[in-house]
């Protein structure tokens, strides 16, 4: 039995009826394939970079693993469509935080129609895409201490400029309540989530290490997803506490081309920025931890 997605943070929803994807309890993403051909394209792209050997094993592990297309029950009752059959990145975790960040300095490519252009310049100006070469697309966090999910509002997400998307990276990693406004984010899961060796800088920095290099595809408007469960975080001293289990993930390759030998600078910028506000972040924790600990020693 397919079901809509409770964690999807960004893109087409199906809900009231409408076309979106669906997941199975067996831990299968279904993506419908979009029209104006944009869905075949994914569906290629998927088959392309899957058997592509020139890209290295452990950059596969931030793509979603795909299984090919499947005709299943449509969301919005139109009967049997094809669907992109992926494994869902957030199936394995019971609580899981997601945010997606949509990168690059703009959405629009070489040869769209005029139309679709505009569209995207004009919400890459509104949004931080320009100034900044990522937009936050859409976040939901755990709250703990409310046991319940809280999700940022897509018309706020899409209105942040600079300091909003800053705000919002570091609620991300917060416990204090995301509801309330008024509370400055206390960042208590950036450490565990953004840094350590595993983390998510980590990963975003390994990917960094790829698109300096590689010319095969260029990722247009596609997302980098940030998971990670933070009920394990809390669990802190106790043997047994899990990991946070942050992970990067890259999705939406609907307007992924061919690289012709040159570098994604769009992308790479992007990311590069991105890394930046990441990095920032941590540092002004490190700053504020090594402030507590001189204010313990000096008995203050
Ligand atoms: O329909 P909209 O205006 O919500 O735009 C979609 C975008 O939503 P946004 O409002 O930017 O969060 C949406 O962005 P997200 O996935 O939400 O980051 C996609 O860009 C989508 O296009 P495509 O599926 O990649 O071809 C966009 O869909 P299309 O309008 O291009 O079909
Ligand atoms: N393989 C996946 N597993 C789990 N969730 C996914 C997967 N792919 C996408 N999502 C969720 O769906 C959202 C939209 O995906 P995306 O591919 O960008 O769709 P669209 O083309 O409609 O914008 C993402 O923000 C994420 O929350």
């Amino acid at each position: 039995m397919l079901k809509v997605p409770e964690h999807q943070v960004a893109g087409h929803i199906a809900s009231d009826g409408k076309l979106g994807p669906l997941v199975d309890d067996q831990g299968r993403f279904f993506k419908p394939l979009q029209g104006d051909s944009r869905g075949e394209h994914e569906a290629k792209f998927y088959e392309s970079f899957t058997s592509n050997k020139k890209v290295p094993d452990h950059i596969h592990r931030y793509f979603p693993v795909y299984h090919g297309t499947q005709l299943v029950e449509a969301s919005d009752g139109s009967g049997k469509l094809p669907h992109l059959v992926l494994d869902d990145v957030v199936s394995g975790y019971a609580n899981p935080s997601v945010m997606d960040v949509k990168i690059g300095s703009r959405t629009w490519y070489p040869d769209v129609s005029e139309e679709y252009f505009k569209k995207c310049i004009k919400k890459d100006r509104q949004t931080t895409t320009v100034s900044l070469g990522f937009r936050v697309s859409g976040f939901k966090i755990f709250d703990h201490q409310e046991s319940s999910f809280w999700r940022a509002e897509k018309k706020l997400v899409l209105g942040y400029n600079a300091d909003g998307a800053r705000l919002a990276l570091r609620k991300f990693v917060s416990s204090n309540s995301p509801a309330d406004s008024n509370l400055t984010p206390n960042c208590a899961f950036a450490s565990e989530v953004y840094g350590g060796c595993n983390g998510i800088l980590a990963q975003l920095l390994e990917l960094k290490d790829w698109f300096e290099t590689q010319t095969l595809y260029h990722f247009n408007s596609c997302s980098i997803l940030m998971i990670y469960e933070n009920e394990s975080i809390l669990m802190k001293g106790g043997d047994d506490a899990p990991a946070p289990r942050a992970q990067v993930k890259l999705v939406d390759f609907a307007h992924v081309l061919d690289g012709n030998g040159v570098i994604d600078h769009n992308f790479l910028g992007g990311l590069c920025s991105f890394i930046k506000f990441i990095k920032d972040i941590l540092q002004s924790v490190e700053k504020h931890d090594e402030t507590d600990t001189s204010l313990l020693e000096n008995g203050r």
